[in-house]
């Protein structure tokens, strides 16, 4: 469909949705409408089978999860044009219509900002009149947590947390990579995995030239893990998602615009309220870190040398198509996360880990800028705030295997003395902020701490 018929596209809708339980593939359909056409898309999740089939109460409460599952990933379709109208295929309760109108409006923020679309912040899902069918309850509060796993430091720090716990995880990814096999590998845990494939549609309509941008993927991941947890019998879905997380990246037209929105604490609250109130879970889903500074869960993860071989936090390595071997090396993220392990471990090991060393190079300088805050607004990425930078930074200036790197001086002396002021009684070490950990597992963090 030409880019100038999507432009006058009115409406998004969710026509259906469909499980094959020989299968595993749940396939969900959406359509952008308006007065030039219709343009459909399908998307196919392949959800992992249980060794048994499941029970028609565990189908049942799999359905209501399933039901928001579908109505969340139509971001990725609603953005090829971002219509004024989002029309909700059924009705829905109070707590489910907060979370789905989030993740459109919050979720697609930077989106919005990016393409300069302020009617998406605004947007109101039109929701048909009538009350759902109250859930059955599913009590999963004892069962054996689901950890996802991203491939990254935070969801190991997670699994080692809850592995020392006795708390028997099983590793979850959604399409997982060679990264996030070698990963799972490395724990020696036996994991599962669900498979997502979008619409090849999208991808043309991108090449010519449609609306695109940043989407709340994490959401859609933890509801593909919700489901598959369902599924399967477990327990709760334990997420990494850290305290700074919840920041914004900047205020426009009085709107926060958070890149990390899905990640953050209050995404979770309304994820959790929607998930009792529509599918009867009683503890689906938390993160185990929200608490933490990313600069904290960094010294954590320098405590565990396991995965040392495989841990690759940078995005470059998680694209569908042309994905990097694993650390670009060059992008915030690499810079933020380097900066963030280097004063917990020797210099010869952050370098092994990254395959070189970024405060050796001169080049990096301009991007670390920007992560201290000395140009520019926080990167649009997963990177910690820039308290937690300086702090980095003031920890790698007092340390004799990295005062005379090239970066760290110069950035010692592109800081102004504010900001080392700023800093000089920050909390970054300090446990705090709002979470929904429930007792058992706030115990679990004790060994590695
Ligand atoms: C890996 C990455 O950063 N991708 C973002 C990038 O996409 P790009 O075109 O460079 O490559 P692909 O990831 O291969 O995607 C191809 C197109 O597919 C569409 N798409 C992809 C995944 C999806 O779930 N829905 C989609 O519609 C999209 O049109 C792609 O162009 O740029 C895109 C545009 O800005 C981003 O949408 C891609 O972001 C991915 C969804 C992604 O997985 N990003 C995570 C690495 C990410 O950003 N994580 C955040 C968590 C934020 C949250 O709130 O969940 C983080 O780490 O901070
Ligand atoms: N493919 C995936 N499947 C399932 N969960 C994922 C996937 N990718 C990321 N996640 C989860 O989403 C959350 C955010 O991902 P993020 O990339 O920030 O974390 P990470 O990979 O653990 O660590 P890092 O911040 O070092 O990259 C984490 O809880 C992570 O486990």
């Amino acid at each position: 469909m030409p880019n100038g018929q999507l432009r006058r596209m009115d409406a998004f809708t969710f026509p259906s949705y469909s499980i094959d339980f020989a299968t595993g593939e749940v396939l969900f359909d959406y359509a952008l409408t308006g007065p030039a056409g219709e343009q459909r898309f399908t998307e196919a999740i392949t959800l992992p089978l249980p060794a048994e089939p499941p029970s028609d109460e565990t189908v049942a409460t799999l359905g209501r999860v399933l039901e928001v599952l579908h109505l969340v990933a139509g971001v990725s379709y609603y953005k090829a044009a971002a219509p004024p109208r989002l029309v909700l295929p059924a009705p829905l309760g109070a707590a489910t219509v907060d979370y789905v109108t989030a993740v459109y409006t919050k979720g697609l923020a930077e989106y919005a900002y990016r393409n300069q679309l302020p009617h998406v912040l605004e947007l109101r899902p039109e929701v048909p009149v009538g009350s759902p069918e109250p859930p059955r309850v599913y009590d999963d509060a004892d069962r054996r947590p689901l950890s996802a796993v991203g491939g990254g430091k935070d969801s190991i720090v997670s699994l080692e947390a809850l592995r020392r716990a006795e708390l028997d995880p099983v590793p979850f990814s959604v399409n997982p990579n060679h990264v996030i096999v070698a990963v799972n590998e490395a724990s020696g845990l036996t994991p599962l995995a669900a498979r997502r494939r979008l619409d090849p549609v999208l991808f043309d309509l991108n090449a010519a030239g449609a609306l695109n941008g940043h989407i709340p993927v994490t959401a859609i991941n933890s509801l593909i893990a919700v489901a598959t947890a369902v599924l399967h019998g477990l327990g709760p879905v334990v997420m990494s998602n850290e305290r700074s997380a919840s920041d914004p990246n900047l205020v426009w037209n009085g709107h926060e615009i958070n890149h990390q929105w899905s990640k953050g604490v209050e995404a979770e609250g309304l994820l959790r309220a929607a998930l009792a109130e529509h599918a009867g879970l009683t503890e689906p889903y938390f993160s185990l870190l929200r608490s933490l500074s990313e600069l904290h869960i960094a010294r954590l993860f320098a405590e565990i040398t396991r995965y040392d071989d495989v841990v690759t936090s940078c995005n470059a390595a998680f694209k569908l198509h042309d994905a990097s071997e694993r650390w670009c090396r060059d992008c915030p993220k690499c810079r933020f996360v380097f900066l963030a392990m280097a004063p917990f471990m020797p210099r010869e090991r952050v370098t092994h880990i990254f395959g070189g060393d970024l405060l050796a190079d001169p080049e990096q300088i301009p991007g670390y800028h920007e992560l201290l805050g000395v140009d520019g607004h926080k990167p649009f990425e997963c990177v910690g705030e820039v308290e937690e930078s300086v702090v980095a930074l003031g920890l790698l200036a007092e340390q004799d295997q990295w005062r005379d790197a090239p970066v760290i001086r110069a950035l010692v002396d592109a800081v102004p003395e504010t900001a080392w002021s700023a800093v000089a009684n920050s909390d970054v070490f300090t446990p705090g902020g709002p979470n929904h950990i429930p007792p058992t597992y706030a115990k679990a963090l004790t060994p590695l701490t």
